[in-house]
């Protein structure tokens, strides 16, 4: 049995200075530790000059004949697109929508039993990559890896039962959709199934696992001056995240700056994260985002976070290294690399870059 997501952070706790959550709908000012500057994050307003040229992610009709080429496209310039007809059930996104804000909607003493532990993945908390900022972020997440049985049990003792049935079938609608994805872009560069075997479409799909991170972002006092969800890469194959009607993903690109993602009703956003780009000998940009917030509607978001089970290496596919070069990465397992992750942060990547020698 290889070592599970569940474990990943065993060895690796963060301590939180100021994990607890306050009441955000009691603030009517912005506190001063949720202000953020371009000390705090370098990024923090780097912003398209001159403004709003129109260019965004692409909306990808997976039904189109040419999908495989748009997607491999869009994973090569923005790392980011969104997808329509995915055969993902409307009535299942709503669902996971309710949830979610039935679940935020609880009292925080309550929403707190189920509180993440140092140690731990699962639960109710900050994000992870809390750690790495002086300042707090305007949000709260609740992570889901395995059975959510227990925590869900503490958080609706009667209703528990019918919210692990749509997690479950959720994660299942995922696993299929991740890994169709993952294949097209694949076939884009002439990758085949012979050239990642570990990945055979003929498989029971056992070769992945996941998480869920769900994200509740209030409304906010001043949304010009506090950061949702900070800039991060995921550290996953793909990540495919569902937003409610309600703008705040943002997008870095090298020519425009930070780029919002418009939500579009029933669509499902798709981003690289760093195996996808690793695997790919460099070739998919795992691409850097965060959530801004506003001042009138709370947002909800969900990231179905996706990866290879940790006995899994992951190494540039041979196909698309030049045989005059090293590969640009060493081969790590995904525990590996989140533990990199967890302790360099963005500097995870450059970390299992291979030099070359002079
Ligand atoms: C399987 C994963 C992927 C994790 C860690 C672990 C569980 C929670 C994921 C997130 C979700 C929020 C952003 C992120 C950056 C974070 O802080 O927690 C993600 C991180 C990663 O992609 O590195
Ligand atoms: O809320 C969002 O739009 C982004 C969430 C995200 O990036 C994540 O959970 O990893
Ligand atoms: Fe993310």
């Amino acid at each position: 049995m290889p070592a599970m997501l569940t474990d990943v952070f065993r060895g690796h706790p963060i301590h939180l200075p100021h994990s607890h959550q306050p009441d955000f709908t009691s603030l009517r000012e912005l506190p001063d530790s949720y202000k953020w500057t371009p000390k705090d994050d370098l990024l923090f307003a780097a912003a398209p000059s001159p403004p709003a040229t129109g260019e965004n992610i692409p909306l990808i009709d997976l039904d189109h004949p040419d999908a495989a080429n748009q997607i491999g496209h869009a994973c090569r310039t923005w790392g980011a697109f969104q997808i329509a007809n995915h055969g993902v059930p409307l009535g299942l996104l709503q669902d996971l929508e309710f949830l979610t804000g039935s679940l935020f909607g609880l009292p925080v003493q309550r929403k707190l039993k189920a509180a993440r532990s140092e140690t731990g993945v699962s639960g109710y908390g900050v994000a992870r990559i809390a750690s790495f900022f002086n300042k707090k972020m305007w949000s709260e997440g609740f992570t889901i890896t395995g059975s959510p049985l227990n925590d869900f049990r503490k958080l609706w003792p009667q209703l528990h039962l019918n919210y692990c049935d749509i997690v479950e079938e959720y994660e299942e609608q995922m696993k299929k959709l991740a890994s169709k994805l993952m294949w097209l872009a694949l076939k884009s560069l002439g990758v085949s199934e012979e050239d990642v075997e570990w990945a055979s479409l003929n498989s029971d799909l056992n070769w992945a696992q996941a998480a869920l991170q769900l994200n509740h972002y209030p409304v906010c006092p001043e949304p010009d001056r506090a950061m949702g969800l900070a800039a991060h890469t995921d550290s996953t194959l793909l990540t495919i995240l569902y937003q409610n009607n309600t703008a705040g993903l943002q997008v870095f690109s090298d020519d425009l700056g930070w780029v919002t993602v418009p939500p579009v009703p029933g669509s499902l956003v798709v981003n690289v994260g760093d195996l996808f780009h690793i695997l790919s000998n460099g070739l998919f940009k795992s691409v850097l985002h965060r959530a801004r917030v506003n001042q009138n509607r709370a947002r909800l978001s969900v990231a179905f976070l996706w990866g290879p089970q940790s006995d899994i290496k992951i190494s540039p596919v041979p196909k698309l290294v030049s045989p005059v070069e090293l590969p640009l990465y060493r081969s790590v397992t995904w525990t590996e690399y989140l533990r990199t992750k967890a302790t360099h942060f963005n500097k995870a990547l450059s970390m299992i870059r291979n030099h070359r020698e002079e």
